[in-house]
């Protein structure tokens, strides 16, 4: 262990060091003896090595080996784990208790260093950026993305599932990759909703686009583990840095393109004197939100111990409003002067709303449709409640209809629970934070890790944590279950920003795919092979059948 790595052992977590055992690393560095990596420590915790600290754990392990040997530090050693990457010393937190002090926190709002490496992608968008812009830039966003404004999405959520359908219908009968489709449409309803770009100004670049940034996350996550490729210097020299300039390419490509457009769209209807962008104009709520009061879902239930401002926004909303999706009001408001905003910093929000709001739906989907098709009866049930509102008919899903799919919205929720999309977040610790478990102190300076993954499996919030069982959020199991033992979306001020979004366009997508076809699967859940990536994927790919949907209830078979 290098000096630095042996100053800051003495502060880590877990049992202090003792000056012996420093003495004895000390020596161990000084006589060259090799250090094996299975080598522990006489208090059982894994040796840090000099310079790399941990991080040759991770050499040569293939993603979905590290999933297996992040879950085993876990087991081994309880929810609090040390480790380190070279100097850096990361703290990974499983216990709820310890994750709320953490994401509950006004002053540990920061991104963990390693978010660095998204920045050739996604600049200082809202993701990594920290202080004054975070802060003002959420103000601006997460407006726009308030209930009235998804609910004049429902139309194109609609449109977009009924065409994913219609291409899927080739695949009957085959076993075929369904996150191809789930990708490739998440980009479109994005571009539509968000973005506000209409199909007939959209050409194949979408595809492309997904595909692009697939390969982006794997970059990025390489970068995380393989530790020399954490050093600008070196990672400029290797391959992963040109493939990086072109991933980019076809990536930035598409989000000027889109910026472009809309900005000669608002110029060019400023000048004709016409309405420069669509334009959400609200019912006027009463001060007990008459008006929203059926619109509760299970979703406010789950999240209500720790409501964001997305919560507040929606229940706030007093007297007439006119509101503006995302792209709308970023170039409204730079073009009107109403926000200090510029056009590069409107580039870096594009690049972040684009990759947050795609890859971790289209994984959401894909995993629910692969466990509908290995388990049969939840898909019956499913069913039967699809039936209940549609009954045989085609007609489009409306806002209402999503507020009746009260099981299929406990099946997508057991799904980011079993699967979350975003396995692990990470802070920088601004400040000393003591956590409940054994007092511990963290020190400022380090990385925190949350691992959202291994806290949605713990047995104590989860009788059977790794069986699939939606009824985990029927309302007499969450009621009493702690709040930050369910975080797929994270929580607190930084939690996502398009959680809303995600759940209504999940309900219209899914819904609409599972009146036309029927699930299944050849392979079972033991059978996934679970890759530790930016989003959580399955290397063996989301490998489905789809067959035709009787449209009939269970009770008719
Ligand atoms: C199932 C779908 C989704 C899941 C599971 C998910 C999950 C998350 C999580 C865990 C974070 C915190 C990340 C971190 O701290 O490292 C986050 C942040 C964020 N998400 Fe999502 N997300 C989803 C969909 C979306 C959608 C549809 C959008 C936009 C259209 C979106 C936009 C964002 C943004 C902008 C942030 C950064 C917020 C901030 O730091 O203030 N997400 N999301």
């Amino acid at each position: 262990m290098n000096f630095f790595s042996v100053a800051l052992q003495i502060i880590t977590p877990n049992k202090p060091n003792s000056p012996i055992k420093i003495v004895s690393a000390v020596r161990r560095i000084i006589s060259l003896k090799p250090y094996r990596l299975e080598d522990q420590q006489n208090d059982g915790r894994p040796i840090a090595l000099p310079v790399f600290g941990n991080a040759l754990l991770a050499l040569g392990k293939k993603p979905e080996e590290l999933v297996r040997l992040g879950l085993s530090y876990v087991e081994m050693y309880g929810s609090v784990v040390r480790g380190w990457i070279g100097s850096k010393l990361i703290v990974f937190l499983t216990d709820p208790d310890d994750v709320e002090v953490i994401l509950n926190s006004q002053v540990h709002i920061d991104k963990a260093s390693e978010y660095r490496f998204f920045k050739p992608w996604l600049g200082e968008g809202l993701l990594i950026s920290s202080g004054e812009k975070w802060r003002s830039h959420r103000k601006i966003i997460a407006p726009t993305f308030h209930i009235n404004i998804l609910k004049s999405f429902v139309d194109t959520f609609n449109q977009n599932s009924k065409s994913v359908v219609n291409r899927m219908k080739p695949e009957m009968g085959k076993e075929f990759d369904v996150h191809d489709y789930m990708s490739g449409v998440t980009v479109d309803i994005l571009l539509e909703t968000a973005m506000g770009i209409t199909k007939e100004t959209q050409d194949e670049s979408g595809f492309d686009y997904a595909m692009a940034v697939m390969k982006m996350c794997d970059i990025i996550h390489q970068r995380h583990y393989k530790f020399w490729l954490r050093f600008d210097a070196i990672f400029k020299f290797t391959s992963f840095f040109e493939k990086q300039k072109n991933l980019l390419g076809i990536i930035h490509g598409l989000t000027n393109k889109v910026i472009k457009n809309k900005k000669e769209k608002y110029i060019h209807n400023k000048s004709q004197g016409l309405a420069t962008a669509t334009v959400v104009e609200e019912k006027t709520f009463d001060k007990d939100m008459s008006g929203l009061a059926n619109a509760k879902t299970l979703a406010d239930t789950v999240f209500k111990g720790y409501r964001d401002d997305l919560d507040f926004n929606d229940e706030n909303d007093v007297g007439e409003k006119k509101r503006l999706a995302f792209l709308d009001l970023m170039i409204e408001a730079a073009q009107s002067g109403a926000h200090k905003i510029t056009d590069h910093e409107i580039k870096e929000e594009v690049d972040t709303i684009m990759f947050e709001g795609h890859d971790t739906t289209a994984a959401g989907s894909s995993f629910v449709l692969c466990l509908l098709g290995i388990h049969h009866d939840i898909q019956t049930r499913v069913y039967d409640e699809l039936y209940s509102i549609f009954g045989d008919s085609d007609r489009p899903c409306t806002f209402e209809d999503t507020l009746q799919m009260k099981y299929l919205e406990r099946v997508i929720f057991e799904s980011l629970r079993m699967y979350p999309p975003v396995p692990i977040i990470a802070r920088k610790l601004n400040r000393d934070v003591k956590i409940s478990t054994n007092n511990y102190l963290l020190p400022a300076g380090s990385t925190v890790v949350v691992g959202t993954f291994q806290i949605h499996r713990n047995p104590k919030y989860y009788k059977n944590p790794n069986v699939f069982d939606p009824d985990n959020f029927l309302p007499e199991n969450t009621s009493n279950r702690h709040y930050y033992s369910y975080i797929p979306f994270s929580a607190g001020p930084r939690s996502c920003v398009g959680r809303k979004y995600a759940l209504l366009k999940l309900k219209v997508l899914l819904s609409t795919i599972l009146r036309n076809y029927k699930m299944e699967s050849d392979v079972t859940e033991d059978q996934f092979v679970l890759q530790a990536d930016i989003i959580l994927k399955r290397t063996d790919g989301f490998r489905v059948k789809i067959a035709p949907r009787q449209r009939v209830p269970s009770t008719a078979v």
